[in-house]
Protein backbone atom coordinates (compact mmCIF):
# COMPACT_ATOMS: atom_id res chain seq x y z
CA UNK A 1 0.00 0.00 0.00
CA UNK A 2 1.45 3.45 -0.86
CA UNK A 3 1.65 6.26 1.66
CA UNK A 4 -1.42 8.28 2.02
CA UNK A 5 0.91 11.49 1.37
CA UNK A 6 1.86 10.33 -2.50
CA UNK A 7 -0.65 12.04 -5.00
CA UNK A 8 -3.62 10.62 -5.65
CA UNK A 9 -4.33 8.88 -8.70
CA UNK A 10 -7.99 9.56 -8.12
CA UNK A 11 -9.53 12.37 -6.90
CA UNK A 12 -12.91 13.34 -6.37
CA UNK A 13 -13.34 17.29 -5.60
CA UNK A 14 -16.86 18.06 -3.48
CA UNK A 15 -18.40 15.56 -6.40
CA UNK A 16 -22.18 15.47 -6.54
CA UNK A 17 -25.26 13.52 -8.51
CA UNK A 18 -29.31 14.91 -8.18
CA UNK A 19 -32.19 12.83 -9.90
CA UNK A 20 -34.56 16.05 -10.15
CA UNK A 21 -34.98 16.50 -6.02
CA UNK A 22 -32.69 13.80 -4.98
CA UNK A 23 -29.54 13.96 -3.81
CA UNK A 24 -27.69 10.55 -4.46
CA UNK A 25 -24.66 11.69 -3.85
CA UNK A 26 -24.05 15.02 -2.36
CA UNK A 27 -20.17 16.85 -1.40
CA UNK A 28 -18.42 13.47 -2.24
CA UNK A 29 -14.25 14.44 -1.53
CA UNK A 30 -12.25 11.51 -1.59
CA UNK A 31 -8.85 10.21 -2.85
CA UNK A 32 -7.63 6.65 -4.49
CA UNK A 33 -4.36 5.52 -4.51
CA UNK A 34 -1.79 3.20 -6.80
CA UNK A 35 -1.58 -0.20 -5.11
CA UNK A 36 -3.92 0.68 -2.76
CA UNK A 37 -7.28 -1.47 -2.18
CA UNK A 38 -9.86 1.00 -1.55
CA UNK A 39 -13.58 -0.01 -0.20
CA UNK A 40 -16.70 1.98 -0.73
CA UNK A 41 -18.92 0.50 1.57
CA UNK A 42 -22.99 1.90 3.03
CA UNK A 43 -26.12 0.69 3.25
CA UNK A 44 -28.82 0.08 0.52
CA UNK A 45 -29.35 3.33 -1.62
CA UNK A 46 -26.10 5.53 0.09
CA UNK A 47 -24.76 6.60 -3.46
CA UNK A 48 -22.33 3.59 -4.28
CA UNK A 49 -22.72 2.70 -7.88
CA UNK A 50 -24.08 6.37 -8.49
CA UNK A 51 -20.23 7.04 -7.54
CA UNK A 52 -18.87 4.60 -9.72
CA UNK A 53 -21.22 5.81 -12.93
CA UNK A 54 -19.45 8.98 -11.90
CA UNK A 55 -16.37 8.14 -11.43
CA UNK A 56 -16.17 6.04 -15.26
CA UNK A 57 -18.59 8.38 -17.09
CA UNK A 58 -21.84 6.74 -17.34
CA UNK A 59 -23.64 9.45 -15.79
CA UNK A 60 -22.55 12.74 -15.80
CA UNK A 61 -21.65 15.11 -12.51
CA UNK A 62 -24.22 17.23 -11.14
CA UNK A 63 -21.58 19.14 -9.52
CA UNK A 64 -17.81 19.20 -8.17
CA UNK A 65 -14.73 17.64 -10.70
CA UNK A 66 -12.85 14.37 -11.06
CA UNK A 67 -9.31 14.39 -11.50
CA UNK A 68 -7.41 11.12 -12.46
CA UNK A 69 -3.61 11.49 -12.49
CA UNK A 70 -4.02 15.33 -11.79
CA UNK A 71 -5.66 15.79 -15.09
CA UNK A 72 -9.60 17.13 -15.02
CA UNK A 73 -11.62 14.30 -16.44
CA UNK A 74 -14.98 16.08 -15.24
CA UNK A 75 -17.59 14.99 -18.34
CA UNK A 76 -14.96 12.87 -20.29
CA UNK A 77 -16.73 10.03 -22.20
CA UNK A 78 -16.62 6.62 -20.84
CA UNK A 79 -14.64 5.07 -23.80
CA UNK A 80 -12.25 8.20 -23.14
CA UNK A 81 -11.73 7.02 -19.76
CA UNK A 82 -10.86 3.39 -20.53
CA UNK A 83 -8.22 4.43 -22.57
CA UNK A 84 -6.70 6.72 -19.98
CA UNK A 85 -6.87 3.61 -17.59
CA UNK A 86 -10.06 3.37 -15.20
CA UNK A 87 -11.98 0.05 -15.85
CA UNK A 88 -14.63 -1.67 -14.14
CA UNK A 89 -17.35 -4.76 -13.81
CA UNK A 90 -20.75 -4.75 -12.73
CA UNK A 91 -23.11 -6.02 -10.40
CA UNK A 92 -24.37 -8.84 -12.64
CA UNK A 93 -22.04 -10.15 -14.58
CA UNK A 94 -22.16 -8.47 -18.45
CA UNK A 95 -21.26 -10.71 -20.69
CA UNK A 96 -22.32 -12.19 -24.14
CA UNK A 97 -23.11 -15.50 -23.90
CA UNK A 98 -22.10 -16.87 -27.48
CA UNK A 99 -18.45 -15.65 -27.31
CA UNK A 100 -15.43 -17.98 -26.37
CA UNK A 101 -13.59 -17.10 -23.50
CA UNK A 102 -11.04 -15.68 -25.18
CA UNK A 103 -13.03 -13.83 -27.65
CA UNK A 104 -14.76 -12.15 -24.44
CA UNK A 105 -11.09 -10.99 -23.53
CA UNK A 106 -9.94 -9.72 -26.59
CA UNK A 107 -13.00 -7.66 -26.83
CA UNK A 108 -11.64 -5.96 -23.72
CA UNK A 109 -8.42 -5.31 -25.40
CA UNK A 110 -9.53 -3.73 -28.43
CA UNK A 111 -10.00 -0.52 -26.68
CA UNK A 112 -6.61 -0.19 -26.88
CA UNK A 113 -5.37 -0.58 -29.71
CA UNK A 114 -3.17 0.93 -31.13
CA UNK A 115 -4.04 1.50 -34.56
CA UNK A 116 -7.96 2.24 -33.84
CA UNK A 117 -10.83 0.66 -36.14
CA UNK A 118 -10.64 2.96 -39.17
CA UNK A 119 -6.99 3.02 -39.89
CA UNK A 120 -6.77 -0.56 -39.09
CA UNK A 121 -9.49 -1.49 -41.92
CA UNK A 122 -7.42 0.36 -44.30
CA UNK A 123 -4.14 -1.40 -43.63
CA UNK A 124 -4.78 -5.01 -43.50
CA UNK A 125 -1.55 -6.00 -42.44
CA UNK A 126 -1.04 -3.39 -39.97
CA UNK A 127 -4.53 -4.86 -38.86
CA UNK A 128 -3.47 -8.48 -38.54
CA UNK A 129 -0.46 -7.63 -36.66
CA UNK A 130 -2.22 -5.87 -34.37
CA UNK A 131 -5.26 -8.64 -33.98
CA UNK A 132 -2.31 -11.01 -33.04
CA UNK A 133 -1.11 -8.47 -29.99
CA UNK A 134 -4.62 -8.81 -28.93
CA UNK A 135 -4.95 -12.31 -28.87
CA UNK A 136 -1.33 -12.78 -27.40
CA UNK A 137 -2.59 -10.34 -24.67
CA UNK A 138 -5.92 -11.56 -23.91
CA UNK A 139 -4.04 -15.22 -23.48
CA UNK A 140 -1.16 -13.45 -21.00
CA UNK A 141 -4.27 -12.15 -18.94
CA UNK A 142 -6.24 -15.19 -19.06
CA UNK A 143 -3.25 -16.69 -17.80
CA UNK A 144 -2.92 -14.23 -15.17
CA UNK A 145 -6.24 -14.92 -13.58
CA UNK A 146 -6.26 -18.59 -14.35
CA UNK A 147 -8.89 -19.03 -16.82
CA UNK A 148 -6.31 -20.17 -19.93
CA UNK A 149 -7.30 -23.81 -19.79
CA UNK A 150 -11.32 -22.33 -20.48
CA UNK A 151 -10.37 -20.04 -23.29
CA UNK A 152 -12.44 -21.74 -26.13
CA UNK A 153 -15.23 -22.34 -24.15
CA UNK A 154 -18.63 -20.38 -24.61
CA UNK A 155 -19.18 -17.87 -21.75
CA UNK A 156 -22.40 -19.28 -21.28
CA UNK A 157 -20.66 -22.69 -20.30
CA UNK A 158 -18.87 -21.07 -17.25
CA UNK A 159 -20.10 -22.10 -13.91
CA UNK A 160 -21.15 -18.62 -12.33
CA UNK A 161 -17.53 -17.76 -10.01
CA UNK A 162 -15.69 -17.94 -13.78
CA UNK A 163 -17.96 -15.73 -15.15
CA UNK A 164 -17.00 -12.86 -12.24
CA UNK A 165 -13.70 -13.93 -12.81
CA UNK A 166 -13.91 -13.56 -16.79
CA UNK A 167 -15.18 -10.02 -15.89
CA UNK A 168 -12.53 -9.33 -14.31
CA UNK A 169 -10.03 -10.05 -17.46
CA UNK A 170 -12.11 -8.75 -19.67
CA UNK A 171 -12.06 -5.34 -17.49
CA UNK A 172 -8.13 -5.67 -17.36
CA UNK A 173 -7.40 -5.91 -21.12
CA UNK A 174 -7.08 -2.02 -21.57
CA UNK A 175 -4.45 -2.12 -18.72
CA UNK A 176 -6.47 -0.29 -16.32
CA UNK A 177 -4.75 1.82 -13.67
CA UNK A 178 -7.74 1.45 -11.81
CA UNK A 179 -9.83 -0.85 -11.86
CA UNK A 180 -13.91 -0.54 -10.21
CA UNK A 181 -15.27 -3.71 -9.28
CA UNK A 182 -18.72 -3.57 -8.35
CA UNK A 183 -19.85 -6.13 -5.95
CA UNK A 184 -16.96 -8.35 -7.32
CA UNK A 185 -17.32 -10.99 -4.56
CA UNK A 186 -21.46 -11.24 -4.17
CA UNK A 187 -23.00 -14.73 -4.74
CA UNK A 188 -19.35 -16.63 -5.03
CA UNK A 189 -18.75 -19.51 -2.43
CA UNK A 190 -16.18 -18.82 -0.05
CA UNK A 191 -13.50 -20.88 -1.66
CA UNK A 192 -14.57 -18.65 -5.26
CA UNK A 193 -14.16 -15.76 -2.68
CA UNK A 194 -10.70 -16.20 -1.75
CA UNK A 195 -9.67 -17.01 -5.15
CA UNK A 196 -11.18 -13.41 -6.29
CA UNK A 197 -9.47 -11.97 -3.08
CA UNK A 198 -5.63 -13.46 -4.05
CA UNK A 199 -6.70 -11.63 -7.44
CA UNK A 200 -7.18 -7.91 -6.63
CA UNK A 201 -4.13 -8.01 -3.67
CA UNK A 202 -1.99 -9.18 -6.73
CA UNK A 203 -3.60 -6.35 -8.84
CA UNK A 204 -2.93 -4.19 -6.19
CA UNK A 205 0.80 -5.39 -5.29
CA UNK A 206 1.50 -4.85 -8.90
CA UNK A 207 0.56 -1.07 -8.70
CA UNK A 208 -2.96 -0.88 -9.70
CA UNK A 209 -5.55 1.03 -7.70
CA UNK A 210 -8.75 -1.26 -6.71
CA UNK A 211 -12.02 0.86 -5.89
CA UNK A 212 -14.50 -1.82 -4.51
CA UNK A 213 -17.57 -1.85 -3.56
CA UNK A 214 -19.35 -4.59 -1.51
CA UNK A 215 -21.82 -5.69 0.71
CA UNK A 216 -19.58 -8.62 2.10
CA UNK A 217 -18.31 -6.95 5.64
CA UNK A 218 -15.89 -9.86 6.27
CA UNK A 219 -14.15 -9.03 2.75
CA UNK A 220 -13.79 -5.78 3.08
CA UNK A 221 -12.51 -5.81 6.35
CA UNK A 222 -9.76 -8.55 5.48
CA UNK A 223 -8.93 -6.92 2.32
CA UNK A 224 -8.67 -3.36 2.16
CA UNK A 225 -6.21 -0.68 2.87
CA UNK A 226 -8.41 2.00 3.49
CA UNK A 227 -12.39 2.17 3.54
CA UNK A 228 -14.88 5.18 3.09
CA UNK A 229 -18.09 5.05 4.27
CA UNK A 230 -21.32 6.64 2.50
CA UNK A 231 -24.36 7.17 4.05
CA UNK A 232 -27.69 9.09 2.13
CA UNK A 233 -25.03 10.32 -0.54
CA UNK A 234 -22.46 11.72 1.61
CA UNK A 235 -19.34 10.39 3.17
CA UNK A 236 -20.03 9.52 6.68
CA UNK A 237 -16.57 8.08 7.86
CA UNK A 238 -13.60 7.51 6.24
CA UNK A 239 -10.00 5.67 7.17
CA UNK A 240 -8.30 1.93 8.05
CA UNK A 241 -10.80 -0.55 8.42
CA UNK A 242 -10.38 -1.52 11.58
CA UNK A 243 -10.78 2.54 12.79
CA UNK A 244 -14.54 2.72 10.50
CA UNK A 245 -15.63 -0.53 11.59
CA UNK A 246 -15.61 0.60 15.40
CA UNK A 247 -17.13 3.99 14.74
CA UNK A 248 -20.28 4.90 16.59
CA UNK A 249 -21.61 6.71 13.62
CA UNK A 250 -20.96 3.66 10.97
CA UNK A 251 -22.46 1.41 13.44
CA UNK A 252 -25.50 3.30 13.82
CA UNK A 253 -26.03 3.92 10.08
CA UNK A 254 -25.60 0.22 9.60
CA UNK A 255 -27.60 -0.93 12.50
CA UNK A 256 -29.09 -4.16 11.27
CA UNK A 257 -27.81 -3.83 7.71
CA UNK A 258 -24.43 -5.80 8.31
CA UNK A 259 -24.56 -8.91 6.09
CA UNK A 260 -22.34 -11.53 7.43
N1 LIG B 1 -31.00 6.62 -12.61
C1 LIG B 1 -31.54 6.97 -11.45
N2 LIG B 1 -32.66 7.72 -11.40
C2 LIG B 1 -33.22 8.09 -10.22
N3 LIG B 1 -32.73 7.74 -9.01
C3 LIG B 1 -31.63 6.98 -8.99
C4 LIG B 1 -30.98 6.55 -10.19
N4 LIG B 1 -29.89 5.80 -9.84
C5 LIG B 1 -29.88 5.77 -8.50
N5 LIG B 1 -30.91 6.47 -7.99
C6 LIG B 1 -31.18 6.69 -6.57
O1 LIG B 1 -30.00 7.23 -6.00
C7 LIG B 1 -29.80 6.69 -4.69
C8 LIG B 1 -28.44 6.02 -4.64
O2 LIG B 1 -28.50 4.83 -5.43
P1 LIG B 1 -27.24 3.90 -5.66
O3 LIG B 1 -27.68 2.79 -6.56
O4 LIG B 1 -26.08 4.69 -6.06
O5 LIG B 1 -27.00 3.32 -4.18
P2 LIG B 1 -26.08 2.12 -3.73
O6 LIG B 1 -25.35 2.59 -2.52
O7 LIG B 1 -25.27 1.62 -4.85
O8 LIG B 1 -27.18 1.03 -3.31
P3 LIG B 1 -27.12 -0.58 -3.33
O9 LIG B 1 -26.19 -0.97 -2.24
O10 LIG B 1 -28.55 -0.96 -3.00
O11 LIG B 1 -26.69 -1.00 -4.69
C9 LIG B 1 -30.96 5.75 -4.42
O12 LIG B 1 -31.94 6.47 -3.68
C10 LIG B 1 -31.45 5.40 -5.78
O13 LIG B 1 -32.82 5.08 -5.78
Amino acid sequence: MTADNTPALLELINVGKSFGGLHAVREVSMQVRAATIHALIGPNGAGKTTTFNLINGILPVSAGRILFQGADITGWPVHRLAAAGIARTFQTPQLFDEMTVIETVMCGCHLRGRLGPLRSMFSLGGKRLEERAILDHAVELLQRVGLHELMDEKAANLSYGHRRVLEVARALGTNPKLLLLDEVAAGLNPTETQYIAGLIRQFAADGMAILLVEHDMRFVMEMSHKVTVLNFGEILAEGLPEDVASDPSVIEAYIGNWEE
